[in-house]
């Protein structure tokens, strides 16, 4: 049970903490954002990962992709696999996010929900590949998920934001040092959601100038 959504209907939680999170509707419009959908499930080179959770192996409950900076970057000094390289569609994306971030991005980390069974469990983002008040820029498309976050040392404050088709969530401030994060699993019927988190890695130059 502890997985499962404590908003499953109820919209954006009051009081919502803006100094971490941003959250605009229709950043995509939905013509578009239907497409992007269609075409990231279609082409995209699906995998479903295994990771290491106290000496066990576990499959990641969701299907996910890495793209970014292929050839620039040593990904693998900061424990990570090279990403492939940026396609079209993934780089109209991190163009059209990043004014509004205000940084730019060197990859972007996919996720495929394919049903409510599909989740992310409790987590934040490693801060020592991408520094600790760094800005994550989040796209989602498909099905409506609540993305729920609760403070790290007071698990009662929690809130949930309803992510949106087309919608665009900033991660910013203290979220990957004072919160968590998921998407929780749901018992109630759901669709495919995608959803894109473009980042700035850290990782030393494979080319230096
Ligand atoms: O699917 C989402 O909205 C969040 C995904 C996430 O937290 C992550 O990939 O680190
Ligand atoms: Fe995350």
């Amino acid at each position: 049970m502890e997985q499962l959504s404590f908003f499953a209907f109820s919209g954006q939680s009051s009081g919502l903490p803006k100094s971490v999170l941003d959250y605009q509707a229709g950043f995509i419009p939905k013509c578009e954002s239907d497409l992007i959908f269609e075409k990231l499930i279609a082409n995209t080179p699906w995998q479903q990962r295994t990771v290491k959770m106290y000496d066990k192996e576990v499959i990641t409950p969701r299907l996910t992709a890495w793209y970014g900076d292929a050839d620039q970057i040593d990904y693998t000094s900061v424990g990570k696999t090279q990403p492939l390289a940026w396609t079209k569609e993934l780089l109209a994306l991190k163009e059209k996010v990043e004014p509004l971030a205000g940084i730019s991005f060197n990859s972007v980390l996919l996720n495929y929900y394919r049903d409510g069974r599909d989740s992310v469990a409790w987590h934040s983002d490693n801060e020592t590949v991408m520094g600790s008040h760094t800005i994550i820029a989040s796209v989602s498309f498909g099905q409506v998920r609540s993305f729920d976050i609760r403070l790290k040392t007071d698990h009662k404050q929690k809130y949930s934001v309803r992510l949106e088709h087309g919608s665009l969530l900033l991660m910013k401030g203290d979220l990957q040092t004072k919160w968590d994060h998921r998407i929780a699993k749901s018992t109630l019927p759901m669709h495919a959601r995608i959803n894109l988190t473009f980042r700035r890695i850290i990782a030393p130059s494979l080319n230096p100038i």
